[in-house]
């Protein structure tokens, strides 16, 4: 279901992105300029304001800069020049930015005296950077791993629902979200698992036969 709406998301969200990224690319702008602009948005919006409470700000600042994930891979698609390293780069800062995020949100909560919602804030920090490498490791080994209840879009709209209560004085908004996104990244964690075990015994089987 969320797979679906996601999708659908995306062929919209190309429609707007695709003139974006032309007009940045005849600006001589490349996709790695974009996907380090884009976590330094995220960096500033989420340590600069998110953690200090100012959560409505943060939110804005970290939406924006978060979709230029979707800009620099259709920059690099449309000039013909996806790279490996680009890959690699978008990757990497895309858990830098998830670690700012969540590290934000859970610092507010703790100085606030939210601990049941920091505690949710860290398990959800910690199970969102093994879900992704799950997936890294198990595409690393040749295998995919495409699957999951809780994928970094779901991740970051779940945080940013409950960023936007908390942020209207809704404060149970926050830790409610999060809690929800805890169990919802831990079940990722196991569904990707299963995944990878599931192509690896059939691996080991049709080697066997
Ligand atoms: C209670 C539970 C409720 C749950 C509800 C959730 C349901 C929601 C369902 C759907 C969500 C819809 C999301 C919107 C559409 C998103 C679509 C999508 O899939 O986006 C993915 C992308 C891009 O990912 P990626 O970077 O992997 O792809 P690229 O297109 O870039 O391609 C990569 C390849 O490109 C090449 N390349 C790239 C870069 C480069 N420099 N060189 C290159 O060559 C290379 O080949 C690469 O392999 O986007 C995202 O994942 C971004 C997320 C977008 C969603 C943003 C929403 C933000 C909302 C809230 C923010 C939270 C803030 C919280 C702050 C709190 C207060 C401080
Ligand atoms: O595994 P996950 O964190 O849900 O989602 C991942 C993104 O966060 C990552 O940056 C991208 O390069 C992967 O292809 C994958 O889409
Ligand atoms: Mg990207
Ligand atoms: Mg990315």
């Amino acid at each position: 279901m969320a797979k679906i709406f996601r999708v659908s998301a995306r062929a919209g969200m190309t429609r707007v992105v695709e003139p974006v990224a032309r007009r940045l690319l005849r600006l001589g702008v490349s996709p790695n300029a974009v996907t380090v602009a884009g976590t330094v948005g995220v960096l500033v919006g989420a340590l600069g304001f998110g953690a200090r409470g100012h959560l409505i700000t943060g939110l804005v600042i970290v939406t924006l800069s978060a979709l230029t994930d979707m800009l620099d891979g259709t920059m690099a698609r449309l000039s013909g020049g996806s790279t490996t390293f680009g890959a690699f780069l978008d990757s990497s800062l895309d858990r830098v930015a998830d670690a700012a995020i969540f590290g934000a949100v859970t610092y507010w909560l703790a100085v606030t005296g939210h601990h049941w919602g920091a505690v949710a804030g860290l398990i959800c920090l910690t199970a969102g950077q093994i879900v992704s490498y799950v997936k890294a490791r198990a595409e690393g080994l040749g295998m995919t791993c495409n699957v999951g209840i809780a994928e970094r879009p779901e991740r970051l709209i779940t945080v940013g629902v409950g960023g936007l209560l908390s942020g209207v004085h809704l404060d149970w908004g926050l830790p409610a979200a999060l809690w929800v996104l805890a169990v919802l990244s831990v079940v990722t964690v196991a569904q990707r698992i299963l995944h990878v075990y599931r192509q690896s015994r059939r691996a080991t089987q049709s080697a066997d036969a």
